[in-house]
């Protein structure tokens, strides 16, 4: 039997779900996992942890807001009209891939300024964010305007991207097993009005 336009179809999108699956999985082989586990007690040890991020970076780190939430920690989204001031004793948690967007850069300024600990995610140690930042732990992934093709062959930064998430849902992880309440405890701190 013939080939359709929709099995061609299939078969491509499939081979693309794999080559993403096998990059993050390429990307997790090259990770430096002592530099990320030197997050977890920052965020442990802080009074209030604000997240902050671009574009799809920014929706990995409010997507990670939510679990620390569920776990119990007093977690703000930058930008947010509730958010308050960060201070001393707090983390900010930045996502940059570039480590350049000027929005999180200014975001970890002031919140070094104000005595907070900044908390990078990002694809290098050598950028404004990470100048700033108290611990830089780095994604070896392609950045937003790196088209080369060279480390990921998919569009801009989406393999930090999702390389992001995972990372913080492995550390959500990780800070659920340390803390061992049930996951119907943790459940009860779910948004009830969505
Ligand atoms: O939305 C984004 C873009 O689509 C790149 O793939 C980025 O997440 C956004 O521009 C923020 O960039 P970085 O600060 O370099 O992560």
């Amino acid at each position: 039997m013939s080939k359709t336009p929709s099995d061609a179809l299939s078969t491509t999108l499939h081979n693309h779900l794999e080559q993403i699956i096998r990059e993050n999985q390429q990307l997790a082989e090259k990770l430096d996992f002592d530099q990320v586990a030197a997050i977890l007690p920052l965020l442990q040890q802080a009074n209030r942890v604000f997240v902050v991020g671009a574009g799809r970076t920014g929706l990995a780190l409010k997507a990670a807001a939510m679990r620390l939430m569920h776990l119990g920690l007093t977690v703000f989204v930058v930008g947010e009209t509730t958010t308050p001031a960060i201070g001393s004793g707090d983390v900010l948690l930045a996502g940059s891939g570039s480590g350049t967007t000027s929005s999180i850069v200014k975001a970890a300024e002031k919140a070094a300024a104000a005595g907070a600990r900044v908390v990078a995610i990002s694809t290098t140690t050598s950028s404004p964010l990470a100048a700033l930042a108290t611990h830089v732990a780095v994604l070896p992934a392609a950045q937003k305007q790196d088209h080369g093709g060279e480390i990921s062959a998919q569009y801009a930064g989406s393999l930090f991207e999702q390389s992001v998430l995972l990372l913080l849902d492995a550390i959500f992880q990780t800070l659920w097993g340390l803390d061992g309440t049930p996951a119907e405890e943790l459940w009860k701190r779910h948004a009830n009005l969505e």
